[in-house]
């Protein structure tokens, strides 16, 4: 649950140049986005209808999300993940450069309030500011975000 009287969101229009090295043996060059989970409550997206990229981790696989017109697609964040006591999962995905044509998306990301306390029956109680803060620390220390693990009751810190 979380007490907030106001959330954040923005928009973020993305441009992923074309690759001809793509789907060459998973080539980190190839990859216009890398393995992630959204920080956010949740990210809807929006993009070219002809040229996919968008992969989904599912059942120890990924899976290609192909563009559907006039559709947006609608990904849950970590936000949301605590928020329901991890009954609902932020779901990990990566983007694909395409190997003929520039790549186009829009991203809307909605956040919590900075300062909104965000409870559950899995984590410590913290704000969006402090998972924020420990993204950015995780970044900057060890190369790559762990997220919600970070904040896991139960979890040595
Ligand atoms: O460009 C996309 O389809 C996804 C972008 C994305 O995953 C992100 O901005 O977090
Ligand atoms: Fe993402």
């Amino acid at each position: 649950m979380a007490i907030a009287t106001h959330v954040a969101s923005f928009i973020r229009v993305y441009r992923y140049p074309r690759c001809s090295e793509s789907n060459h043996n998973n080539r980190a060059s190839a990859w216009g986005m890398d393995a992630h989970t959204d920080s956010s409550v949740i990210s809807i997206l929006n993009h070219h209808d002809q040229v996919g990229g968008l992969e989904v981790y599912k059942d120890h696989k990924w899976l290609d999300i192909k563009p559907i017109p006039n559709t947006l697609v609608v990904n849950l964040g970590d936000m949301t993940q605590a928020m329901s006591d991890d009954e609902y999962k932020s779901v990990k995905h990566r983007v694909k450069a395409n190997k003929y044509d520039d790549r186009i998306s829009i991203g809307y990301f909605v956040f919590p309030a900075q300062n909104g306390v965000i409870q559950s029956s899995k984590y410590k109680p913290f704000t969006y500011s402090d998972f924020q803060a420990q993204v950015q620390k995780d970044l900057m220390t060890m190369g790559f975000k762990v997220g919600l693990d970070r904040f896991k009751l139960n979890q040595a810190s």
